[in-house]
């Protein structure tokens, strides 16, 4: 299946701030994009990286589009073929669960993978009318979006598709459950896990 990769190339990961600088961002963010196209992949699917700006990853197609997400993704929907979207920040993605998310889906609906507070992390959208809205309780909206066009919907239950990571506390889960280049970066960057009395957060050493 054909899949959309959205990519915000120019600034990405701005919520990290707290914990890394802007190089470090833009690597890390790197590492995480690379993890979905290898696990797109792996799971025999087709990625093409939506990017702001020109990145370079191999042989995966990328599309230059500097409109906002939810434009650049919707002037690629609409044909008869399903086609997917995943998004790009998701560190602990594996083939499996890129699986899980194609077999939620069936011909003429929308299935949707949750991620946390509210966004969407993935879709596979076989209505031509479907179009996306990201952004405040996306979730939601999607799937009010898909009835309103007629399309049986699925939710996806996943724990690996809906840990995008948006914020200094869901590094933890990366270094707990990713096993792709994300979770390696975040080690080799001297990321740990601190655990203390409460909840386990993250500790750097370097
Ligand atoms: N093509 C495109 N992709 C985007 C854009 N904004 C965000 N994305 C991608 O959409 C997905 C979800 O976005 P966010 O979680 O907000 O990621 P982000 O913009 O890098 O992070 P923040 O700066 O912390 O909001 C990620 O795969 C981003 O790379 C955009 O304007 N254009
Ligand atoms: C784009 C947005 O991402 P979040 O800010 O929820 O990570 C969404 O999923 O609608």
């Amino acid at each position: 299946m054909r899949f959309l990769v959205p990519f915000e190339a120019t600034r990405p990961k701005t919520r990290l701030n707290p914990v890394l600088d802007a190089a470090e961002r833009a690597a890390f963010a790197r590492a995480m994009l690379r993890d979905v196209l290898a696990a797109l992949r792996a799971a025999g699917h087709d990625p093409t990286v939506v990017a702001t700006q020109a990145v370079d990853e191999g042989d995966v197609p990328v599309a230059v589009d500097d409109r906002p997400l939810s434009a650049a993704v919707n002037a690629r929907l609409g044909g008869t073929d399903p086609v997917g979207i995943l998004v790009a920040d998701l560190g602990l993605v594996t083939p499996a669960a890129v699986g899980s998310l194609v077999d939620a889906s069936d011909e003429g609906g929308v299935a949707v993978a949750p991620g946390r507070g509210g966004g969407t992390n993935g879709l596979v959208v076989s209505h031509p009318d479907f179009r996306v809205d990201f952004h405040g309780v996306s979730v939601r909206d999607h799937l009010a979006a898909a009835r309103a066009v007629g399309a049986e919907t699925w939710v996806v239950d996943s724990m690996r598709l809906s840990t995008d990571v948006d914020e200094p506390a869901d590094l933890v889960e990366v270094l707990l459950h990713g096993e792709g280049e994300a979770a390696a970066w975040l080690r080799d960057a001297g990321f740990a896990l601190d655990i203390g009395e409460g909840r386990v957060g993250i500790d750097r050493t370097v």
